[in-house]
C-alpha cells in the first residue's frame, strides 16, 4: 500500500513515544508503521530501507518537540470595578516576564447600532445580561480568540471604546504568550469558556466600594456622568452582579476579597502559579 507518512497523519504522540518506539530497533520501526498501515511516500514495502526510514523519523521526532507548547490560562472574574485589571496587573507585573499577557472580556463587547447607541445613552440598553437575547458580547469571537490561543495560535483582539460603545478598526495582536491572563464580569458564566481556564480566580470587593470606584472610573474615564452610572447601575449592574456573577464564584479555585490592594493574597497566588508553571514544564523564565 502506498501513502503519504506525514506528522499529521498520526495519531497526537508525543517525542518520547517515537524515540521509544521508533529509534531503538529498526525492525521495531518497520513493524510499527506496518501495523498501522503506514509506508513511505514513493517507497514499495518491499523496498524501503531502515536508513532512510530512520532519518525520516528523526526530522519527525525533531517537528514533534516543536510543536507549539499551549499556554496556561488564568481566568480572573468578579464584579465590575471589583480590582479585576488591578490584580491583573500585578500578577503580570510579579511573572516580570514578556511572555505574559492580560485580555480583557470587555474588548470583546459587540459595537452597538446607532438605535442601540441611543438606548445606552439614556442608560436603557443591559451590558451586563450574559443572555444572547441582548448579546452585548460577541460571544463566538471570544470563545473561538480564546480557543486559538489555547492552541498557542497568534489572535487579533479588537480595541473596544467606552465612550462610543463601539470597537475602534485597530486590533492589538497577541502572539506566542505562555501564560494567558483573561478577566471579565462573566468569564466564568459559560460552562465551555470556563473549562478553557486552567485556574480560575474570583476578585471578592464589597459592593459600596466597587459602586464608588466605578463612579469614579466612569465620570474620569469613559465619559459618563454622576447621575447616569447610578441609574445604569441600578437598572442592571446591581441585578446582574447579584443573579449571573456572584453565583459564578462557585467556581473560582481562588477567591481574592478586597481585589489589587491585597497583597497578602496577590503574593500567595503568584507563587503558586510560579509553582504550577514549575511543574507544567514552562519554568525558563521565572
Ligand atoms: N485598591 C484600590 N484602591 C483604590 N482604587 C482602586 C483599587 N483597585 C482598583 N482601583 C480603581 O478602581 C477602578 C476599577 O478598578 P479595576 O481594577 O479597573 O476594576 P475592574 O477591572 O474589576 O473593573 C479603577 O479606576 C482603579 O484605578
Ligand atoms: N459600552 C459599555 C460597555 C460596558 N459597560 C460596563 O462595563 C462593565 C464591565 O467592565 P468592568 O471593567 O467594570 O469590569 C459592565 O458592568 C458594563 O455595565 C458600559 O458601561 N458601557
Amino acid at each position: 500500500m502506498k501513502g503519504r507518512f506525514n506528522a499529521s497523519s498520526l495519531p497526537d504522540y508525543n517525542s518520547e513515544y517515537l524515540h521509544h518506539h521508533f529509534s531503538t530497533s529498526p525492525s521495531t520501526s518497520a513493524d510499527k508503521l506496518d501495523s498501522r498501515n503506514f509506508t513511505l511516500s514513493g517507497d514499495s514495502k518491499d523496498d524501503y530501507n531502515e536508513k532512510n526510514t530512520l532519518s525520516r523519523l528523526q526530522s519527525l521526532k525533531v517537528n514533534f518537540n516543536q510543536k507549539k507548547k499551549e499556554p496556561f490560562i488564568i481566568g480572573v472574574a468578579g464584579g465590575s470595578a471589583s480590582g479585576k485589571t488591578t490584580v491583573c496587573s500585578e500578577i503580570e507585573q510579579s511573572l516580570s516576564n514578556k511572555r505574559v499577557c492580560v485580555i480583557s472580556q470587555d474588548s470583546f463587547y459587540r459595537s452597538l447600532e446607532e438605535e442601540e447607541k441611543v438606548l445606552a445613552q439614556n442608560q436603557s440598553y443591559d451590558f451586563d445580561h450574559p443572555g444572547r437575547f441582548y448579546h452585548a458580547f460577541d460571544y463566538d469571537v471570544f470563545e473561538s480568540t480564546l480557543r486559538k490561543l489555547k492552541e498557542g495560535d497568534d489572535v487579533e483582539i479588537p480595541v473596544y471604546c467606552f465612550k462610543t460603545h463601539s470597537r475602534l478598526t485597530t486590533t492589538e495582536k497577541i502572539a506566542g504568550a505562555d501564560v494567558i491572563i483573561v478577566e471579565g464580569i462573566l468569564i466564568f458564566f459559560t460552562k465551555h469558556i470556563r473549562d478553557l481556564m486552567d485556574m480560575k480566580i474570583f476578585v471578592d470587593t464589597d459592593s459600596d466600594v466597587r459602586l464608588a470606584r466605578r463612579i469614579r472610573r466612569d465620570i474620569q474615564e469613559r465619559g459618563r456622568d454622576l447621575d447616569g452610572v447610578l441609574t445604569q447601575y441600578e437598572k442592571f449592574v446591581k441585578n446582574s452582579f447579584d443573579d449571573y456573577i456572584m453565583p459564578t464564584k462557585k467556581y473560582a479555585d481562588m477567591i481574592i476579597p478586597r481585589g489589587g490592594a491585597n497583597k497578602v493574597a496577590i503574593d500567595l497566588l503568584v507563587e503558586h502559579i510560579k509553582s504550577k508553571l514549575i511543574s507544567i514544564n514552562r519554568n525558563a523564565n521565572y
